[in-house]
């Protein structure tokens, strides 16, 4: 059997022109700098930083040449310079950064290959790792209350949220509400809620209250539970919710990541944290 602290691999490749010995094991990515390199300088702070694997939002391929940023559409093309040669070396991994006060944000580090195809394999196994990560979603279906807290929802996630979804190479099918119990109403009957790995709230607590009742109504519909007959066992919902704060006071989503921050939330739903808590039915 595959053990979980098994190098995968091992290379030595160069952060900021300093040479780094970089592994990757099935948990960690670790990058360590070489004492012997040349650059070395004594002074220089933390030597060594590790990521666990399952805080990684994405690995990019970077074209050396012109050092901008390529679209990423996850696959990989050689991109040959004027000689022929294979000149894309570099890749850029993005991953979660714990800040004060329970905020997350996405940090960068980007490392340069000595050759294109040793570029490829890392870029790869990276991949191969998060794709293994059952518990991230794919495909999220959102509410966004309109009318919420300072009525910044849409902007929210628009600027804030979607942007990180893309990179994490999550699909969204985003509806925005018309009228209170919208949402409620429309995971109760037309929700294609088999489509998704979790529903996002993008609004309050009231918000998220309606989420809960249509998932749990409807939940209860498709196992073939009578929703109003209180002698009746209710069948547990499957679908995760995440909630992205744009209300006036956030409750649910303080008590639950410890911030009202979108950006953190929207990390923790992408590295597919999630929380069971109790919920109590009242007939
Ligand atoms: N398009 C809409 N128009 C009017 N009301 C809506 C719409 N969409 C949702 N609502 C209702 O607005 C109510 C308040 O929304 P929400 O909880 O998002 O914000 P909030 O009240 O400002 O925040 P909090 O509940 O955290 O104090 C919800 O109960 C919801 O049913």
């Amino acid at each position: 059997m595959d053990r979980p602290g098994r190098l995968l691999l091992l290379s030595e490749l160069c952060v900021r022109n300093v040479a780094y010995d970089v592994a990757l094991s099935r948990f960690l990515l670790t990058w360590k700098r070489r004492v012997s390199s040349p650059m070395y300088r004594p002074f220089r702070p933390s030597l060594s930083r590790s990521v666990p694997v399952s805080e990684i939002i994405s690995v990019r391929e970077e074209d050396e040449e012109s050092g901008s940023r390529r679209k990423d559409d996850g696959s990989w093309k050689k991109i040959k310079d004027g000689d022929g040669t294979d000149c894309r070396k570099s890749f850029t991994v993005s991953y979660v950064e714990r800040c004060r006060q329970h905020r997350w944000r996405c940090a960068e580090v980007t490392f340069t290959c000595t050759e294109g195809a040793l570029c490829q394999t890392w870029v790869s196994s990276i991949r191969e790792q998060l794709a293994s990560i059952s518990s991230r979603p794919r495909s999220l279906l959102v509410y966004i209350n309109p009318y919420g807290g300072k009525r910044q929802a849409k902007h929210i996630f628009e600027q804030k949220v979607a942007p990180l979804f893309a990179q994490a190479g999550i699909s969204t099918h985003v509806i925005v509400t018309d009228y209170a119990n919208h949402a409620r109403d429309h995971l109760r009957t037309d929700a294609e809620i088999n489509k998704f790995d979790g529903v996002v709230c993008v609004g309050g607590d009231g918000m998220f209250s309606e989420i809960i009742h249509g998932l749990v109504w409807r939940t209860q519909i498709d196992c073939g539970v009578d929703p109003n007959c209180p002698d009746e066992t209710l069948s547990p919902c499957s679908l995760r919710i995440g909630i992205i704060p744009a209300g006036s006071t956030d409750c649910i989503c303080f008590a639950t990541v410890g911030t009202n921050d979108p950006i953190t939330s929207a990390l923790h739903i992408i590295v597919g944290q999630s929380q069971s808590p109790s919920t109590a039915a009242h007939h």
